[in-house]
């Protein structure tokens, strides 16, 4: 993958936007140049078993014809049934080596890190990004760590400057400078851009 892959890297599922139309605010995400886009549908209230099948195709399908990377969180089953760009798991979700085995060498495999040590694992099972975070407060995610600032994520550059990072959690419109200057390569994002009242903007100003 190209690290550019990585700059305005859109997360979202049905629970994140409320009342909102979800695949009306994946298409004007698509259209203003998001970079990348991960399906995660988990969580309270979250689609399950055709309607969760159906949903993520939906995605897909719109990813595709802008030519985006549509990544699927956690479900590896999935992301294989739907011949999905790549996935991303967090250290619970599953060991490294048996989730590259499943995908392949050419489909992306995207995993979050919070130390030197998962880092160093990532680096050796050839991850093809790591995901660092939270860096602010985030209200997204039920089990998030405590906000960890960037001095991880700069030590991290510093250590794998060929590989790709993304910065995730609590980042807006107005903190995103932060961590691209600590060396991330993009930002992921979900309330900043499911929330905006205009979504085109808001991901024009991620890209500025
Ligand atoms: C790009 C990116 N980075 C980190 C995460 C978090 O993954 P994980 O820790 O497995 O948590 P869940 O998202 O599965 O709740 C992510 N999804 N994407
Ligand atoms: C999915 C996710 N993972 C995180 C991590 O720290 O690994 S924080 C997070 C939620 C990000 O949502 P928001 O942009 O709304 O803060
Ligand atoms: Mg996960």
């Amino acid at each position: 993958m190209k690290r550019e892959q990585l700059r305005v890297y859109f997360i979202m599922g049905s629970t994140h936007v409320k009342l909102r139309e979800p695949l009306s605010i994946l298409e004007q995400a698509l259209d203003a140049g998001i970079t990348m886009f991960q399906f995660r549908e988990k969580g309270s209230g979250a689609l399950k078993g055709q309607a969760y099948e159906s949903f993520a195709r939906e995605c897909q399908q719109r990813c595709r014809s802008y030519g985006v990377p549509f990544i699927v969180n956690d479900d590896i089953d999935l992301a294989l049934k739907l011949d999905a760009d790549g996935v991303h798991v967090g250290q619970e979700d599953a060991a490294l080596p048996e989730v590259r085995q499943k995908m392949g060498s050419d489909k992306i495999v995207g995993v979050s890190v919070h130390s030197m040590h998962e880092l160093e694992e990532a680096i050796s099972y050839q991850a093809d990004y790591v995901g660092i975070g939270p860096i602010f407060a985030t209200k997204s995610k039920d089990d998030a760590k405590k906000p960890a600032g960037t001095v991880f994520l700069r030590q991290a550059a510093e250590r794998a400057p060929d590989l790709p990072i993304v910065a995730i959690g609590g980042i807006t419109e107005h903190n995103f400078q932060e961590p691209l200057e600590a060396g991330a390569d993009g930002v992921a994002v979900i309330s900043a851009i499911c929330e905006s009242g205009d979504v085109a903007e808001t991901v024009r100003r991620f890209k500025r």
